[in-house]
């Protein structure tokens, strides 16, 4: 959806988060003008999916024994045809591989949203990580298309270059705002902002709206603070600032075709 229907509809964003960041995911969610929730508790999954417009799973700090509810969600979301997003952390680390295999089996994803090092791991592509960071390079729109083709979902990765890609149409954006990535979650609240952007349709453009207003309101913060503590509140000012047209004007001239 368009920004502006974002803030007309309120998308209901259920955040399956993990413990690291969830005040800074919920915030990103609420200042874009969607609602966030975030829940744990199985009892309340069909609840919450049924309210929801978006269901986000990060497994970034994931338990074997909540394994199989994490799964149950994922199905309750394909069932009641709401979007789902993983987030799948560090996910080149083989214990971290554990629950992003049993998800992918046992349900279907939409979108993945993950660093290049995580996007390659899909893909089969060796790529240099460093816990939850991407450290290596690569050929960015290959690893995309890629994994986008292997696995069947949307594909969107972040870092210097976001790249796009559903396995036929491919656009990047390429803005180097380094404070971005000195934030640690970041490219959590990404992941929820794609899922309230895809909460109608599921959508190249609509992910691209979401990864555009992410490194959008980061060209913003970078322009008035040069430090990671204030930069991160500054995100979420400069978030909560955007415009319907700053986001299109941005989209139009830094979005390209792969
Ligand atoms: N070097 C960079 N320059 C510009 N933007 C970046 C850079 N690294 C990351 N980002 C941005 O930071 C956000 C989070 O991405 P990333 O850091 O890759 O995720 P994660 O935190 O999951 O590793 C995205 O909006 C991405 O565009
Ligand atoms: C530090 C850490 N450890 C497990 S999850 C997590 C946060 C990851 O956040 P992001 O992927 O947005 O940088
Ligand atoms: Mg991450």
């Amino acid at each position: 959806m368009h920004l502006k229907d974002l803030k007309k509809t309120t998308p209901l964003v259920f955040n399956y988060a993990n413990y690291v960041t969830p005040q800074f995911v919920a915030n990103v969610v609420n200042v874009v003008g969607g609602s966030p929730i975030m829940a744990r508790e199985v009892a309340e999954f069909p609840d919450l999916v049924g309210a929801s417009d978006a269901i986000v799973i990060n497994t970034g700090t994931w338990r074997r024994a909540e394994l199989l509810e994490t799964i149950k969600l994922a199905q309750l979301a394909n069932q009641a045809q709401k979007v789902v997003v993983l987030d799948p952390v560090a996910v080149g680390i083989p214990s971290r591989s554990v629950p992003v295999k049993a998800v992918m089996a046992d349900a279907k994803v939409d979108i993945i949203r993950g660093n290049a090092a995580e996007i390659a791991w899909f893909a089969g592509i060796d790529f240099a990580s460093h816990g939850i960071d991407a450290t290596g390079d690569g050929d960015l729109l290959a690893i995309a298309q890629q994994a986008a083709q292997k696995t069947g979902a949307m594909i969107a990765m972040s870092g210097a270059v976001d790249v796009v890609s559903d396995g036929v149409t491919t656009q990047t954006i390429a803005v180097d705002v380094p404070l971005l990535a000195t934030n640690v979650g970041t490219g959590d609240a990404l992941s929820a902002l794609i899922g309230a952007f895809n909460g109608d349709e599921i959508s190249v453009a609509n992910t691209v709206r979401a990864m555009a207003m992410m490194k959008l309101a980061g060209v913003q913060a970078a322009q008035t603070v040069t430090t990671p503590g204030y930069f991160a509140n500054q995100v979420l000012d400069e978030l909560y600032l955007l415009t319907e047209d700053d986001l299109e004007t941005f989209i139009a001239k830094e979005v390209k075709n792969g």
